[in-house]
């Protein structure tokens, strides 16, 4: 059986479903930025990559040196493509334009370059999260400056989203919102190849990803949902659950698209100002796209999240993501 590349699947999207071909240019160039992080990560001490900058993020987190690696190779391999307008990343305060071009490119690309970076020194599987949107018309005219405002688009709107990640082996996992197809890494090929052509969330699980080390600050539904979790077959739902909590939202996603599972960042009392810890454009807003096209569910507690209408780059939010039947359930509480 022949092999199908990453390229050949995207030719055959754009003869069958028409994705534009500046589309799939730029996951092809995403794609190839995704290799070369992977390259990177896999050096680990060899490579003198591991360890922090000694900078902190807008969000007032370490950067690793990794997480500036990773910015870079991706603002690197985007920058001359001609299919974007301007990117936005975890590891940047402000939206960046691309320099010098006219016609702009039709799309944004927003980014978390290296998720679950605090598990690069200790070999656990980080990976990168991507969402494209495209650029509202008002912003592509030669005198309109990019700013912030263009990527402030609610989830629904993407057209694109995927991850990488970098573990025993490198993956991409993308969805052009027809379904969620997972590549494998190559290395001796040097491509992405198609190895999971149909990814499925399984509707129910019997599996939870939280960190519980939170617990005390956690609102009511949470606390109850997690109680009845806990007490298992002698509990009201009547059936025991398993826990894992990896702390790098890929790799968590990734296990739950694999066999399920329900994965949840809530809302906490930690710091009342902000909505949970995870970032809404380029954590919380691919995710839930791809976990949706793959049967499950995505909400905040109250809220589908890729209805949620952004109001800032680096907004927060609190996520509830996975297998639908659990997902329906806390929010469900959430709501009582
Ligand atoms: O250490 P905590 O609080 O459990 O947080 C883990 C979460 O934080 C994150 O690591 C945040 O991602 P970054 O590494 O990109 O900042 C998520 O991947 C993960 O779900
Ligand atoms: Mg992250
Ligand atoms: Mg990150």
């Amino acid at each position: 059986m022949s092999r199908v590349t990453l390229s050949r699947y995207l030719i055959e999207q754009t003869r069958s479903n028409n994705t534009p071909a500046d589309l799939r240019f730029l996951i092809e160039v995403v794609a190839r930025a995704c290799k070369e992080i992977s390259h990177n990560v896999s050096k680990g001490a060899l490579g003198g990559v591991l360890g922090s900058m000694g900078t902190e993020n807008v969000q007032g987190e370490v950067q690793k040196k990794l997480d500036v690696i990773s910015n870079e190779i991706l603002l690197e391999a985007n920058e001359w493509g001609g299919h974007l307008a301007g990117m936005a990343s975890e590891e940047m305060d402000n939206a960046y334009q691309i320099p010098g071009k006219y016609p702009k490119g039709a799309y944004l690309l927003v980014f978390d370059p290296l998720d679950g970076s605090s598990n690069i020194d200790v070999n656990v599987s980080v990976g990168t999260i991507f969402s494209v949107l495209r650029c509202p018309n008002e912003y592509l005219s030669q005198n309109e400056t990019l700013n912030e405002k263009a990527f402030l688009q609610p989830g629904t709107q993407q057209v694109a989203a995927g991850y990488a990640i970098y573990g025993p082996q490198t993956m991409l996992i993308l969805t052009l919102g027809n379904g969620v197809k997972g590549f494998t890494l190559d290395r001796e090929l040097g491509s992405f190849v198609l190895t999971h052509e149909n990814i499925r969330v399984p509707e129910s699980t019997a599996e939870f990803a939280i960190n519980m080390s939170n617990q005390r600050h956690w609102e009511a539904p949470v606390q109850r949902y997690v109680g009845e979790l806990l007490a298992g077959e002698t509990g009201p739902l009547n059936k025991n659950y398993n826990m894992r909590w990896i702390a790098s939202m890929v790799a968590d996603v990734h296990r739950i698209l694999t066999r399920g599972g329900l994965f949840m960042y809530p809302r906490d009392a930690r710091e009342p100002s902000k909505p949970g810890k995870l970032r809404l454009m380029y954590e919380a807003n691919p995710m839930s796209f791809i976990i949706e096209q793959a049967g499950g569910a995505s909400t905040n507690g109250y809220d589908r999240i890729l209805d949620i209408q952004p109001e800032s780059l680096h907004q927060r939010v609190s996520v509830i993501l996975g297998s639908k039947e659990e997902v329906e359930r806390v929010t469900a509480y959430h709501k009582e």
